[in-house]
């Protein structure tokens, strides 16, 4: 298409939000303009659906779970007066509880006022609490946050290293809806040694945001933890970054959550709308379609120009994946949906995997996120009438075009600045066109039966390797390789488990097992005498 036609095509699609300054181009869609009449009869049943959902249907019907996400942010239209008072209680609470420590009124045991912030969580209990304080910290942050997000020893020495003797004003937020995921439980027992290591009492610097009677939520009370803030099993995971989850770490850190809150509730107002051209999240959910043949055919690569959007791309895989990414359809057929989504930065991925985009395989489909506003104040000449900022926003549009050249496809979401309502205002944005495309593909984006699998596997292994761990300390003077392990614990269809347990304990010091190098490498002999 020449480029006049597509500047008419742009003017035609172009969907602008003037109250959160964004605009969503779908102009380098290649779809007919008839597309979105086709998909009307669709959508409309999606708008439906979505519609239902909000007003408290049991959205989630495997778990039996309403799915009220939207409801954080406008607790009016939460179904039951109830629901709506517990909504603006908690949100008073996480602004009580910050603004307490902000004062000094919850300080740390040594009298002086926290300073650094330890967010312990994983999943949608790390990922939307990393992306606010990553896109929207500053060196003039309340607090320093710093996460747990992982079981990796080694990831969390790091982190303790780098707070080193500021542990002692240390704010430990450990957070998990469910209170009893094991990464979760584990960073939570490695902080709390940390701080008694270092003589501090892990109670009184700790708080918790959890389900109701939840292992997590027991821990909290039985030891008196500073507090604990409530999760509902009618927000998901990977939907609660307006509730508590993300809340209380942003209140925190000095985040303006109201504007957050307030940037979600207008893009919600913009989504709600049932006609599409004025929907932001329909038409993202069309060109979802459009692109993977809603099937996904083809991988969503996420281009954000703009360095404090970098985790957003992590934050929407789990989002857009766990939501979409379903073995069975809603009426129990065999489907195997998804669409893969990963990215970095831009210009930053030109140099690395933007070749493959424009001249390799064309898999994908590309979102790329302009923000107009390139810093506080004014920039430098980097030469004569171009500032640096002027040669990100050259090299995206300069990426945009030669990616259509080749007849790569792109949406492109505008928005002024990075601020906390903007912010808020894309994560609503994403959520709702999820929830849209979820219902055109006619799959349950609440729910999430594929990880169990990874878990229960996990719990075996664990057991296995007590079991090992208990042989070798029977027989001290023994070594074993794996398959005498494997056949000795009657268990000769795990020996690759045993030799990879095996490989594992001798690899480190806790357990006492040292290894004895045999011909082959699964030929080498373990025991736990010296
Ligand atoms: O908040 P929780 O219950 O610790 O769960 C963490 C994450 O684990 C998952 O259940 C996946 O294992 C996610 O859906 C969730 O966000």
């Amino acid at each position: 298409m020449q480029k006049l036609q597509l500047w008419e095509r742009y003017k035609n699609r172009l969907y602008h939000n003037a109250e959160l300054d964004l605009s969503v181009d779908t102009s380098r869609m290649n779809f007919p303009d008839s597309y979105l009449e086709e998909m009307e009869p669709r959508l409309q049943k999606a708008f439906e659906e979505m519609a239902d959902l909000e007003a408290g249907a049991i959205a989630n019907p495997d778990e039996q779970r309403m799915v009220g996400h939207y409801w954080l942010r406008a607790p009016q239209l939460a179904p039951t007066a109830e629901l709506a008072e517990e909504i603006k209680a908690t949100l008073a609470s996480v602004k009580a509880f910050a603004s307490s420590v902000h004062q000094g009124n919850i300080a740390a045991p040594d009298g002086h006022r926290f300073e650094n912030l330890l967010v312990v969580g994983i999943g949608g209990s790390a990922l939307g609490p990393q992306f606010i304080a990553d896109s929207l910290g500053s060196a003039q942050d309340r607090m320093k946050v710093f996460f747990f997000d992982n079981t990796d020893p080694d990831g969390m020495d790091k982190v303790l290293a780098e707070i080193g003797s500021g542990l002692k004003r240390t704010l430990t937020v450990v957070i998990s809806k469910s209170g009893g995921t094991k990464e979760t439980r584990n960073g939570m027992l490695e902080a709390r040694q940390a701080f008694e290591q270092a003589g501090l009492h892990f109670a009184a610097h700790a708080v918790a945001v959890t389900g109701s009677d939840s292992e997590l939520d027991r821990t909290a009370s039985q030891e008196g933890w500073l507090g604990t803030l409530p999760m509902w099993d009618w927000v998901g995971g990977r939907t609660s970054v307006t509730s508590a989850v993300g809340l209380l770490p942003a209140a925190l850190q000095g985040i303006d959550i109201d504007r957050l809150l307030a940037g979600a509730r207008i893009c919600d107002q913009a989504t709600r709308s049932r006609s599409t051209r004025d929907n932001p999240a329909a038409l993202l959910a069309l060109s979802w379609f459009h692109a993977t043949a809603g099937k996904g055919e083809r991988d969503m690569v996420l281009l954000p120009y703009k360095d404090r959007l970098l985790l957003f791309s992590r934050y929407l895989q789990q989002l857009i994946m766990e939501s979409l990414g379903k073995e069975l359809d809603r009426d129990g057929k065999k489907v195997l949906q998804g669409i893969t989504v990963y990215g970095n930065k831009g210009s930053t991925d030109q140099h690395a995997y933007v070749q493959q985009l424009r001249e390799g395989v064309p898999n994908f489909f590309v979102t790329f996120i302009e923000v107009l506003k390139d810093r506080e104040g004014a920039s430098m000449l980097v030469e004569p009438g171009a500032t640096s900022g002027d040669y990100l926003s050259g090299f995206f549009q300069g990426t945009r075009s030669a990616l259509y050249e080749k007849d790569r496809e792109s949406v492109t979401i505008t928005i002024r600045e990075i601020s906390p309502a903007s912010i808020g205002a894309l994560i609503a944005l994403y959520e709702r066109a999820v929830g849209l495309y979820a219902s055109l593909i006619n799959v349950n984006a609440y729910h999430q039966p594929g990880v169990e699998a990874g878990k229960k596997a996990a719990g075996t292994v664990l057991k296995l390797q007590g079991e090992i761990l208990e042989m070798l300390r029977r027989q001290p003077e023994r070594d074993f390789t794996c398959a005498d392990m494997a056949m000795t614990l009657a268990r000769p269809e795990e020996v690759e488990t045993v030799f990879i347990i095996l490989r594992h304990l001798a690899a480190n010091p806790s357990h006492g097992v040292s290894v004895t190098a045999g011909e082959k490498v699964w030929e080498n002999r373990f025991s736990a005498g010296k």
